[in-house]
């Protein structure tokens, strides 16, 4: 069976306002996050995967399925906006029976659907009981994504998921979509919270201005701005000394003491000639290196260097 979602050179206009433009992508299993400032193309990107716009020229495939194929795509995709809206008035169990209604269960199927994603999701029956109305910044979160989920689609699509939410809340929502990610489904994430995207995606989709820029595997994505100055921590007991040995071999562009006094960030232009320098100077025995670690193979620092900029709300 088809388990890949193939976007083929996809462009969307709005009017004369752009989308994205001629993106071409292919996302297999596993979780996928589409990093990039506000306005890059996130929502459109998700909007079209789920069906909900129509591309204006190119094509998607999502499991095999085209996007004009609604009824389909309806039962394969779970897609969880970024609107915080629910009918008033409205329980939480009601919510949740009332769409898997739409997906055409039976009663009793959707009970027991609703009940199994209320505890994938971790929200309690009494709680689910009560009108939405009275629910936390939170506990909305998790109906919302236990209604996205709760049909078991085979994708599953969430927009800015961790927005608002506080430290233990996200890093419960972090722990299920970890879970989801390891039953082999697809999950696809925008986030503005880098600090947590390369922790949990299996691959990153940076998108600026409707283009996308790099995607892969967050350290392939790095591979691929190489060329770009690097920068690396390195613990030392000389880090001044360290620094200057660099800088007069001509192999530092960049310096700059970590806050504890006992480490260096160094910023390089030629990685394996950085280290093959402090390998010299580790032997020399001149300055104790104690540990050298790459520190800005994140998300955050390889968008710095794709964009050259902090890329507005990032
Ligand atoms: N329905 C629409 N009508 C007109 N323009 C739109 C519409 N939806 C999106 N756009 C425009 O398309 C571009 C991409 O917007 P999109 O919402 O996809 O970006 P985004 O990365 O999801 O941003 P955000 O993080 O703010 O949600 C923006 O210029 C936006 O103004």
């Amino acid at each position: 069976m088809n388990d890949q979602i193939i976007f083929e050179d996809v462009s969307k206009f709005y009017g004369e306002v752009l989308g994205v433009n001629r993106v071409s992508l292919t996302i297999p299993p596993g979780i996928t996050t589409l990093v990039g400032p506000n306005g890059s193309g996130k929502t459109t990107l998700m909007n079209l995967l789920t069906g909900l716009v129509q591309p204006s020229s190119g094509s998607i495939s999502v499991m095999g399925l085209s996007s004009r194929d609604a009824n389909k795509f309806f039962a394969t995709v779970g897609y969880c906006t970024q609107f915080d809206f629910f009918p008033r008035g409205i329980t939480g169990w009601q919510f949740l029976l009332d769409s898997l209604m739409l997906h055409g269960m039976s009663k009793l199927a959707a009970i027991q659907l609703a009940e199994e994603s209320l505890q994938r999701v971790q929200l309690d029956k009494t709680a689910a009981w009560r009108k939405i109305d009275g629910y936390s910044k939170g506990m909305r979160q998790k109906i919302r994504l236990a209604q996205a989920i709760a049909h078991r689609p085979r994708v599953l699509v969430l927009d800015e998921p961790l927005n608002g939410l506080d430290p233990m809340a996200r890093a419960e929502s972090m722990a299920l979509f970890e879970e989801l990610g390891r039953q082999g489904i697809h999950l696809i994430i925008s986030s503005h919270i880098l600090d947590e995207v390369d922790r949990i995606s299996d691959r990153v989709v940076l998108i600026t201005g409707g283009y996308l820029i790099a995607e892969g595997n967050i350290h392939q994505v790095r591979q691929e701005v190489r060329e770009k100055p690097m920068q690396v921590l390195v613990r030392c007991d000389r880090p001044e000394a360290l620094a200057s040995k660099m800088f007069a071999m001509n192999h530092c562009v960049e310096a700059r003491l970590h806050p504890d006094g006992r480490g260096i960030f160094l910023r390089t232009g030629d990685v394996d000639q950085f280290y093959s320098i402090l390998n010299d100077i580790a032997t020399e025995g001149t300055v104790k290196i104690e540990a050298v670690a790459p520190a800005d193979d994140d998300a955050h620092a390889i968008y710095q260097y794709l964009i050259g900029s902090e890329g507005g709300t990032l």
